[in-house]
């Protein structure tokens, strides 16, 4: 049970139950947008496909990259979960998404911090909690919402951040939880995913930001030699499926990113990938298939429809 002992109803705003619907699991508030924002935004621009964004923590050990909100941060006046909230509320408006869950209640679990750091140990952190009972409030929204297709992380968590690798774990943990009908019934009628994404990067694309940005200010690669030495990414040929936003779409993403002036100021490298790579590089969103069926493919041998 949650440390408040009872665990917050799952409201039921839209208990779609079909094959149209997917759910994404995210570790902290802005990854849906930099992770997935064209494909939330893709998909959130057809009527007939419902989509959900779980979010796992209020991101309350980030960055604060607003010098007059400095004293927003863990380490001052601990209230940037509640602000990144606010941002969140506007990046998935702006994203076309209505259907956004915190697991377990907004503030249940807390952002664990970098790899390592102090905050890995609060009593709150992500990193920390009880997997079949994190698991146990994914449980209750698979089961209401009743996904075709579940988007998370892969194993490392992308990048190897302990709330994104927690944010793994407890996903995969759920499907299989949620479509087992003995496990927790009280928990609504059980479900099961029929397929399972975890996002990715070509190692092509990385190379190419590699070199665009090896002289940028916040080099986001500084002291790597080589895009192969980097922590996440895959050779080309274990792509499974992209979806390459349209414009409007892009330009739904960049708005989200822009929500977010917390976590990306202007001229970051994150602002600037669009400029320096082109729309590309914010329109086009990479995934590995882990289960189920592949859909049909393109000339890349990748799938273009992830409900497909
Ligand atoms: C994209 C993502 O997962 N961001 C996390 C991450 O943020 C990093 C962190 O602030 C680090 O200290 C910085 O050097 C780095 O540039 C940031 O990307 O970790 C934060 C703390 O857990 C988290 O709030 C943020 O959402
Ligand atoms: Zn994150």
């Amino acid at each position: 049970m949650s440390a408040r002992g009872t665990r917050p109803p799952v409201t039921p705003r839209h208990p779609e139950r079909g094959e149209r619907s997917l759910l994404f699991v995210h570790a902290h508030p802005d990854d849906e947008t930099v992770g997935t924002g064209a494909t939330l935004a893709h998909y959130a621009a057809r009527p007939d496909v419902h989509l959900t964004v779980v979010t796992c923590t209020l991101g309350e050990e980030g960055e604060v990259r607003v010098p007059a909100l400095e004293g927003l941060a863990a380490a001052e006046a601990d209230q940037l979960g509640g602000y990144r909230y606010w941002e969140y509320r506007q990046a998935t408006a702006a994203l076309g998404v209505a259907d956004t869950h915190f697991l377990g209640g907004v503030g249940r679990w807390r952002d664990s911090g970098m790899m390592g750091t102090p905050a890995n140990d609060h009593p709150r952190a992500f990193w920390g909690a009880d997997l079949d009972e994190a698991a146990a409030d994914l449980v209750a929204v698979l089961r209401d919402r009743a996904p075709r297709v579940l988007v998370t992380y892969d194993p490392d968590g992308f990048y190897g951040h302990p709330d994104h690798i927690q944010a793994h774990r407890v996903a995969m943990r759920a499907c299989d939880l949620a479509a087992d009908p003995d496990w927790r019934p009280d928990l609504g009628p059980a479900h099961e995913v029929r397929k399972i994404y975890w996002t990715t990067m070509p190692r092509s694309i990385i190379e190419a930001q590699f070199d665009a940005f090896a002289s940028a200010p916040d080099n986001p690669f500084a002291g790597v030699a080589s895009a192969a030495d980097l922590p996440f990414g895959v050779p080309d040929d274990q792509i499974d499926a992209a979806i390459t936003a349209d414009d409007a779409a892009t330009a739904r993403k960049r708005a989200a990113m822009a929500a977010y002036a917390t976590q990306i100021a202007p001229g970051d490298w994150l602002d600037m990938l669009g400029d320096k790579l082109g729309a590309d590089a914010l329109a086009a969103e990479h995934y590995r298939l882990v289960r189920g069926e592949r859909g049909p493919v393109d000339d890349r041998g990748w799938e273009t429809d992830l409900l497909a």
